[in-house]
């Protein structure tokens, strides 16, 4: 049973200021994320899908608003406290692994490297420990340019779990893979969530990868708009025939001013086309509708 919130992000903003211009990033987020879930964030190119994933690894600072990860402020860690928070809090994927890899070095000298601080013996067991993990045990030896790309992509993996951290980040990490990889991809996220309890969040493009998952929250204009649930009680059950994907139950974000953003297909398919809408409660719904039904009603 998920409970407590890994993630809090409350109102948050970012803006990036250049020399003559100013972009706001984020623009008020609300988004919590459960210990222990796997989630996908989708949203068009530009609506800020990366840049709340930076701002949660500590690899860039946000500029207003809340956010809490494992009980830390991000706005108040200092140089010292951010370092050592990448360090053993947050772990990420890449879409281009070439930013996680050493082409010449083994897969077990890969995964080796962010663990200098601990003891030789045990960073050797720790290492071959995530590569079985990830399924590439067999290939520790292989020098990464040796490997295929999906292959290499679970070194990855295996890499940012190597300082055990609480948190999985991964940012389009099936972008440079086909559909069958990446599918084998998502199954070693799924195995990591379900056997280690790993709290993973996933940045994607990728409608039918982000099916997979148990909650897919859709990000647009820097905002939180839309989300969607997989039922838990039918989650196993389906996962089992292979119907995962189907099980989902769509949800919009309520914020703290009871705004609500409603997905641009649901107001096309009822005709709205200005910036009113008819709303009314019935029988402890809210139902909204376009403002033209009255005047088809009255008249
Ligand atoms: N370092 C930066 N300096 C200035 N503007 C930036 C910077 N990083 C991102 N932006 C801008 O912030 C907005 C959100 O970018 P972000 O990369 O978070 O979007 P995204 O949803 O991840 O897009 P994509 O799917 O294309 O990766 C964009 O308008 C982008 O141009």
């Amino acid at each position: 049973m998920l409970s407590e919130d890994i993630i809090i992000c409350e109102n948050l903003v970012k803006i990036y200021k250049t020399k003559d211009l100013e972009v706001l990033a984020l623009q008020g987020l609300e988004l919590n994320i459960a210990v222990g879930e796997l989630m996908a964030i989708i949203g068009n190119s530009g609506s800020g899908k990366s840049t709340f994933l930076n701002m949660v690894g500590g690899l860039d600072r946000p500029s207003a608003g809340k956010l809490t990860v494992d009980g830390r402020d991000l706005f108040k860690l200092n140089e010292k406290e951010l370092v050592e928070y990448k360090r053993n809090t947050v772990g990420f994927v890449w879409q281009n692994n070439a930013r996680n890899l050493i082409p010449y070095l083994s897969a077990w000298q890969n995964v080796r490297l962010p663990m200098r601080f601990t003891n030789g013996k045990r960073q050797k067991d720790r290492a071959l420990e995530l590569l079985e993990m990830v399924g590439m045990g067999h290939r520790k030896d292989s020098r990464l340019s040796q490997l295929s790309g999906g292959e290499q992509q679970r070194i990855a993996i295996a890499i940012a779990l190597a300082n055990n951290p609480k948190i999985l980040l991964a940012d389009e990490p099936t972008g440079s893979v086909d559909t069958k990889t990446g599918n084998y991809i998502l199954d070693v996220f799924r195995e990591l969530n379900k056997n280690l309890g790993l709290t993973i969040v996933i940045v994607t493009h990728d409608r039918m990868l982000s099916k997979k998952v148990s909650r897919v929250v859709a990000i647009r204009d820097g905002k939180t708009s839309s989300e969607m649930v997989i039922k838990q009680s039918y989650a196993d059950k389906l996962d089992a025939i292979g119907m995962f994907e189907e099980a989902h139950n769509e949800y919009a974000v309520l914020d703290k001013a009871g705004r609500v953003q409603i997905p641009r297909e649901f107001l096309e398919n009822i005709g709205i086309k200005g910036n009113r809408v008819r709303m009314e409660l019935e029988n402890g719904r809210i139902v909204i509708g376009s403002p033209e039904e009255d005047s088809v009603k009255n008249g």
